[in-house]
């Protein structure tokens, strides 16, 4: 049964909300009593009582139009990582969030999530455990994830308390769950291509993956937690299964589930990631004449070969979360949601 809310923080927009966390977030936000508009660039579904605003979150004045009688905002729109487009990821990412910094303020609106990732602190070596306390990465990994710190930081620094302007951003890692464009797909696509045989290193680095449910639940209780006299403004809150689980066994739950085989014969972790490196230079020499685009980027090799896991005490104590789907259910209703990419189909 839906849960109703106070009046005063019902009226929200979701930029990006046409995505893939997005729409579950604006799902459970209907769920929950709340009017909810979508600011996105592009729509793909309707759904009763959602206005639908559709244009780019650069456009000042298109989000001004969306934001009228707005209190809370939702931020979760971005170019997605595999797009590699670094111009793209600067206007939008950092550019863009200023924009709705911007729009935010002269419109009014009281409170602001930001999705940033945990990925800010990785550097593509162990994280075991990691807290909040990490600083940023020195190195990101990727032009993704440089514009990921430059925006929470962006974004964490705009909360005042003065004017009444709270901000706080949820540190996801691994997103997976029905209608993801992401992991599955790739994974199914690299196992028809015959590419999942391998493991990378000796297949025993815990990584965290996170169903989509939870990290909705940590995006609304943020923003039912965010009052003035919280603990939680201007700050960070990484938001995981809290059930770290090897990488390799993770792949292979979802792979076996879809009737493809589990990857069976070891690769030096080293040995790989040289190879990775090797291939993104070549790609690089030859943008010029042809474009490749290799699906072993140092990057993923990075992702499946090392430990990156994350603590989520910080927000256990701040926000009171828990997640609500375990990993094993939530593997399980991804699996069910994939009929059309089972092995055969
Ligand atoms: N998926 C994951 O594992 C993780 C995701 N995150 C973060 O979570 C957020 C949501 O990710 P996810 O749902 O997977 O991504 P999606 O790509 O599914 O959703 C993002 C949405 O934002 C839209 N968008 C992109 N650029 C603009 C723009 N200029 N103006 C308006 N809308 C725009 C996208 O449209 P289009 O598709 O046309 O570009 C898309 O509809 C992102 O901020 C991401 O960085 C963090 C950690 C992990
Ligand atoms: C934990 C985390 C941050 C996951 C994010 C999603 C993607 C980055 C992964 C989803 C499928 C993964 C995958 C690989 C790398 C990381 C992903 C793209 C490989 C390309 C790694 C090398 C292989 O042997 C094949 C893998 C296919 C799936």
């Amino acid at each position: 049964m839906a849960t109703r809310v106070r009046p005063s923080v019902k009226k929200c927009l979701v930029i990006g909300g046409s995505g893939f966390l997005g729409r579950h977030l604006v799902e459970k936000l209907l769920d929950r009593g709340y009017a909810v508009s979508v600011f996105d660039i592009r729509q793909n579904y309707e759904l009763p009582n959602v206005i639908f605003y559709q244009g780019d979150l650069c456009d000042k004045q298109a989000l001004l139009s969306a934001l009228k009688d707005v209190s809370l905002v939702f931020h979760c729109a971005s170019p997605a990582p595999a797009s590699d487009n670094r111009e793209l990821f600067e206007r939008v990412n950092i550019q863009g969030t200023g924009t709705v910094i911007q729009a935010c303020k002269e419109s009014g609106v009281k409170k602001m999530v930001l999705t940033s990732s945990a990925s800010v602190v990785f550097e593509g070596t162990d994280i075991k455990n990691g807290t909040e306390g990490l600083p940023y990465a020195k190195k990101p990994i990727d032009y993704y994830t440089q514009t990921k710190i430059k925006q929470e930081k962006m974004v964490l620094e705009a909360y005042d308390s003065e004017s009444g302007f709270l901000t706080v951003a949820i540190r996801p890692h691994g997103i997976f769950g029905p209608r993801d464009p992401q992991l599955v797909p790739i994974l199914v696509d690299t196992a028809r291509r015959g590419k999942m045989k391998f493991i990378i290193g000796d297949g025993t680095n815990l990584v965290d993956f996170t169903f989509v449910e939870n990290v909705v639940h940590g995006h609304i209780l943020a923003a039912e937690r965010l009052k003035a006299d919280s603990p939680i403004c201007g700050k960070a809150y990484h938001i995981t299964n809290d059930e770290p689980i090897r990488f390799w066994d993770f792949m292979s739950e979802i792979l076996v589930g879809l009737g493809y085989p589990a990857p069976r014969y070891h690769l030096p972790y080293l040995f790989v990631y040289g190879l990775a490196l090797l291939l993104w230079l070549l790609a690089l020499l030859c943008s010029p004449l042809i474009s490749f685009k290799p699906t072993f980027t140092p990057m993923r090799v990075a992702l499946a070969g090392t430990h990156h896991y994350y603590s989520c005490e910080r927000a256990k104590e701040d926000m009171g979360y828990s997640p609500v789907v375990t990993l094993k259910e939530g593997i399980k209703r991804t699996v069910e949601s994939y009929p059309h990419l089972r092995q055969g189909a």
